[in-house]
């Protein structure tokens, strides 16, 4: 492209999370179908994805990053995704809870609540906020637990406390699932009365911890399009909840201050 092309701002990089997220596949599709040659997806973590973000706005430079909704950057940054006119990252979609197969027998009151557990985008993004501004992740979901106190008293409604029994969840370390796994934490322990074990996993072997019975369960399964590769591989393993979140979106994201508007102009 021209030299005063994006490309060369931004060193034909865009800015990835950790390699088994489902967003990295549709980037690395988006590169191929796009015919983006020479960029480069590079690979990292939710938090270097961040900080690199977080950098790139302070000094107003260039940047582009593999973004979803929700998360807290877009209520602290000016950002737009990048239309994507070949629908490579889908459309909206869900956050599902995925449990593993025999938790209803076994664990009837964590089944029925992970069930019944269903929340907002906008509660999500509370929770992730507090924590981008320095809360512990325990902290600010006990916080909003106890401020949302309806909403969750439905969640646990005539479940009967577990008196300190175990449970297992597994998370990536995706902002959004920091929040959300840290939110089911508080409930089972506060309210039901579990003993919760989590556990940081990349995406991989969450869904595999999870169908191999490893762990209970999850809340983190980004559906229909995002996590499908798991799904095709191991849904006949697990059993789907549903969804906990709708609304959920992914793609590739960059600071209103850049006059790019579709990944078609990446080619520039
Ligand atoms: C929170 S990320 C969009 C999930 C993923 O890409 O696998």
């Amino acid at each position: 492209g021209g030299s005063g092309g994006v490309g060369a701002q931004v060193d034909y990089k865009i800015i990835g999370i950790d390699p088994g997220a489902g967003i990295m596949k549709a980037a690395e599709k988006a590169i191929e179908e796009y015919d983006l040659k020479d960029w480069e997806l590079v690979e990292g973590s939710g938090a270097a994805m961040t900080a690199a973000l977080t950098q790139a706005y302070k000094d107003k430079k260039p940047i582009i990053i593999t973004g979803w909704t929700p998360h807290w950057k877009f209520s602290k940054y000016e950002l737009k995704y990048l239309k994507d006119p070949k629908g490579v990252f889908g459309a909206g979609e869900e956050i599902h809870t995925v449990v593993r197969k025999g938790l209803k027998e076994d664990q009837p009151s964590a089944y029925a609540f992970l069930d019944n557990f269903h929340w907002t985008t906008e509660d999500m993004e509370k929770v992730m906020l507090d924590i981008a501004d320095g809360k512990k992740p325990e902290e600010a979901a006990a916080e909003w637990v106890k401020n949302n106190e309806e909403k969750v008293n439905k969640w646990v409604e005539g479940i009967q406390p577990a008196d300190g029994k175990k449970i297992s969840l597994a998370y990536v370390a995706w902002d959004s699932e920091i929040a959300s796994t840290n939110v089911v934490k508080t409930v089972l322990e506060q309210k039901l009365k579990y003993q919760v074990e989590l556990s940081q996993v990349e995406a991989g072997p969450m869904w595999a911890g999870v169908a191999n019975g490893d762990v209970d369960g999850m809340v983190a399964a980004w559906l229909p399009t995002t996590h499908a590769d798991y799904y095709e591989k191991l849904g006949k393993d697990v059993e789907d909840l549903g969804a906990n979140l709708e609304g959920t979106k992914v793609g590739l994201v960059v600071p209103a201050y850049m006059d790019i508007d579709s990944i078609e102009d990446l080619k520039k």
